[in-house]
């Protein structure tokens, strides 16, 4: 049985956020399906998923969670793939998000929020997809694309819709067209597209070495020359296996939360970047601990375990099929020669239902 978590005031503090990707590209989409959407008569509720729980009334809270959707509360189901945990909301009804940026960075605030890596709505479909999703990064940034993310969505939809087994669906993202598949063991395998190597599209300034692509380039980064691979899986990763120094990392050696600030806001990545520090065992095994933009440093990082595995079969240093162990948990990649594509299978859980007064 979930816990039910009771309304908190959340106060909308102004709190500085960076955009990362210009979401005009789907205010445009907004604009010319707002009038679809509105002359339909859509209603869809989510009190089936939390017909199940009763409210309950915390000593000393001012608010009673209205069991019947108020305008002011949001219904929330929190999801985690690994230990990246996310805010899901069902935003079937529109492609406004139901809460604003600097709301989710309250939402995402462990101590005064819920806690959580982001906030995902799950929102009506996009040129003929099943679905779209959007998500907020914790600082409020909005990233194009989330891999840990879009399986809790699968897995989320899945509870929406009631739907029981294998299913697969079609879900329109700031990275293209992403095709999560929900398999009979429960776990999540996503065909997470292509990755992007041309340098001006990662974005990045450090100047392409091999075929338009940096791959194994030096970047100073606080005085020292790491050696970097950048790729895009719709978002920006700069992996690096070592330095000049040191070409064979220790993942747990490294103080995270020193150096991953200096790459994520390094003047080489103008759109900020994710880091990936790789520790290779084999060539199908190896270890990650990741610094993400907009977020710190999370227990797994679902696109940029994808861009790992791309980065390491660039640089020789492993197969196209690869086992790599985040802090949370192991992702099975597998970047197929025959399609170009990055495969990723994964779990994702339920954590709680909630609701919040906004
Ligand atoms: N912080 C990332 C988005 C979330 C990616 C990560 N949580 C994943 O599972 O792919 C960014 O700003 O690009």
């Amino acid at each position: 049985m979930a816990t039910f978590l009771i309304s908190h005031s959340l106060t909308s503090t102004p709190i500085r956020r960076r955009l990362i990707s210009s979401s005009s590209h789907f205010r445009a989409i907004t604009l010319c399906l707002r009038h679809s959407i509105s002359s339909r008569s859509t209603s869809f509720s989510t009190s089936r998923i939390f017909s199940s729980m009763t409210a309950v009334e915390v000593p000393g809270s001012t608010s009673k969670v209205s069991d019947r959707g108020g305008s002011d509360i949001l219904h929330f189901v929190k999801y985690q793939g690994l230990g990246n945990d996310f805010i899901l909301i069902d935003n079937r009804d529109s492609l406004e998000p139901k809460v604003t940026a600097d709301q989710a960075v309250n939402l995402c605030d462990r101590n005064f929020g819920i806690g959580a890596d982001g906030v995902i709505f799950a929102m009506p479909g996009i040129n003929g997809t099943d679905y779209s999703m959007r998500i907020f990064n914790s600082d409020g940034s909005e990233p194009e694309m989330c891999g840990n993310g879009i399986r809790c969505f699968a897995r989320f939809i899945a509870e929406l819709e009631n739907i029981q087994g294998n299913k697969s669906f079609t879900i329109y993202t700031g990275a293209g067209l992403i095709v999560p598949e929900i398999q009979s063991d429960g776990k999540v395998r996503v065909d997470m597209g292509q990755p992007v190597l041309n340098a001006p599209e990662i974005p990045t300034k450090v100047p392409a070495n091999k075929d338009g692509a940096v791959i194994a380039a030096e970047l100073i980064v606080d005085g020292t020359a790491w050696i970097i691979t950048c790729v895009s899986m719709g978002n920006p990763h700069c992996i690096t296996f070592g330095s000049k120094q040191c070409q064979t990392l220790k993942v747990d050696d490294l103080n995270l939360s020193e150096i991953g600030p200096k790459f994520e806001n390094h003047t080489m990545f103008p759109a900020r970047i994710n880091t990936e520090f790789v520790q290779v065992f084999s060539r199908t095994h190896m270890k990650m601990r990741v610094w993400e933009r907009g977020a710190g440093a999370t227990l797994a990082c679902g696109t940029g375990t994808c861009a790992v595995v791309v980065a390491a079969v660039l640089e020789g240093h492993s197969e196209r099929k690869c086992t790599v162990d985040l802090p949370g948990g192991p992702l099975e990649i597998d970047w197929k020669e025959e399609d170009n594509h990055v495969y990723m299978t994964g779990p994702a859980e339920v954590s709680f239902h909630g609701s919040v007064r906004l």
